[in-house]
């Protein structure tokens, strides 16, 4: 990673960063143990490398939904990039871009879908979450499908925003000229009233956010979109087959870095029935502690096609904007490259359970 390691992106965000900002970013929900066990669930995964294959030339390349990948990464939906540096999310983008990963941008990004999209030369995704007005999600549909973005993300782990003790305890609201600027004002305006006790995003998110959407209810974004539809957040083989089911055309395996459900499994140990129930019948991505090109390996052997990477974007973002995040990009590419070769597999579709022992 040309010299800088990703543990030292992370130091130095932490450096940068307000308290309550590098709070909100690394925190998780309640005893924040599914946050550590993320990590723990991909460190218990061992790979079984095969020798004397011919890997003079691995190809990390490989496509989703339609998208060309440098190698199977995307970039998480993060809410409010410019929360860790000014450019915000036109500089991910960019970034993006450069070193060939998808980009899923959140409903609350801090720079318009457009601007993004300018700023963008590879597959951009949005992310939603069901908000009670449902005529923001048909604005923000026909906006993304205007400015080019191929496929949307509805995230399902969040019927609210958890309860997250570091925002709590920091009061934590998004600073004043930092807005979801995609969204009504009047419907995250998470810049006011953080009070000691509950941050302001999760109080929006009670006050904004529908809890009452069922699986019927995703005939109703069917209906607005031709874009192909991605579930974020299954974590049992019962949901993927349901997903299956009602037609979605992929999964995100995640237990959203530890911040929603306190104590929920880890999305890597939870990958091997999903992608059991899902019998390549959808794509499956998986999120969660992705931090080097060996944890991609054993996502691809568990079943997953692609990752998303969360936080690391956030830190190369706040160490040095845009060339901070393609640097993190990039050393994670090649040091999946290296695990490819490694491993004795050519291509991405080469890993599958006989990659991998599971303790
Ligand atoms: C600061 C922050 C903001 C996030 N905002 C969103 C969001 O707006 N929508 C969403 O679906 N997930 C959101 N997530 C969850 C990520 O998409 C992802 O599931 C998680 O961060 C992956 O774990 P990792 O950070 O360990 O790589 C957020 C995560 C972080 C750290
Ligand atoms: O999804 C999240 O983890 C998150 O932090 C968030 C931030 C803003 C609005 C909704 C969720």
């Amino acid at each position: 990673m040309t010299g800088t390691t990703l543990s030292e992106y992370e130091s130095r965000a932490r450096e940068l960063l307000p308290g309550p900002v590098w709070d909100f970013l690394a925190g998780g929900s309640g005893t924040e143990s599914a946050v550590s066990a993320g990590r723990a669930a991909l460190d218990r995964v061992r790979l079984r490398p095969r020798v004397l294959v011919d890997v003079s030339a691995c190809d990390t390349r490989c496509s989703l939904l339609g998208a060309p990948l440098a190698a199977p990464v995307g970039i998480a939906p993060m809410a409010y990039h410019r929360l860790v540096h000014p450019e915000g999310e036109v500089a991910t983008a960019r970034a993006a871009g450069d070193t060939g990963a998808l980009f899923t941008v959140s409903m609350f990004a801090s720079r318009t879908l457009e601007d993004i999209a300018a700023a963008a030369t590879g597959p951009l995704w949005l992310q939603l979450y069901w908000l009670r007005r449902r005529e923001q999600l048909t604005g923000l549909i026909r906006r993304a499908e205007d400015a080019g973005y191929r496929a949307l993300v509805l995230t399902v782990d969040a019927p609210r925003v958890a309860h997250r003790p570091r925002d709590a305890r920091n009061g934590f609201a998004v600073p004043a000229g930092i807005r979801a600027v995609n969204v009504d004002a009047s419907v995250m305006s998470a810049s006011h009233g953080g009070t000691a006790g509950e941050s302001a995003v999760a109080r929006h998110s009670r006050e904004q956010f529908d809890p009452s959407i069922t699986w019927a209810d995703l005939a109703w974004i069917r209906e607005r979109t031709a874009l192909p539809l991605v579930l974020k957040g299954i974590l049992t083989g019962e949901d993927a087959l349901l997903a299956v089911e009602h037609g979605v055309d992929g999964i995100v395996v995640s237990n959203h870095g530890g911040r929603q459900l306190d104590c929920a499994i880890p999305a890597a140990d939870a990958l091997p029935e999903i992608a059991e129930a899902v019998a390549d019948r959808c794509r499956i991505i998986l999120d969660g502690s992705i931090r080097h090109g060996t944890d991609i390996a054993k996502a691809l052997c568990l079943g997953a096609h692609a990752v998303f990477v969360g936080r690391p974007a956030l830190w190369g973002l706040a160490h040095s904007g845009s060339e901070g995040v393609s640097a993190v990009l990039r050393g994670l590419s090649n040091e999946f490259d290296e695990a490819m070769a490694l491993m004795g597999a050519v291509r991405v579709e080469d890993f599958d359970r006989s990659g991998i022992v599971h303790h």
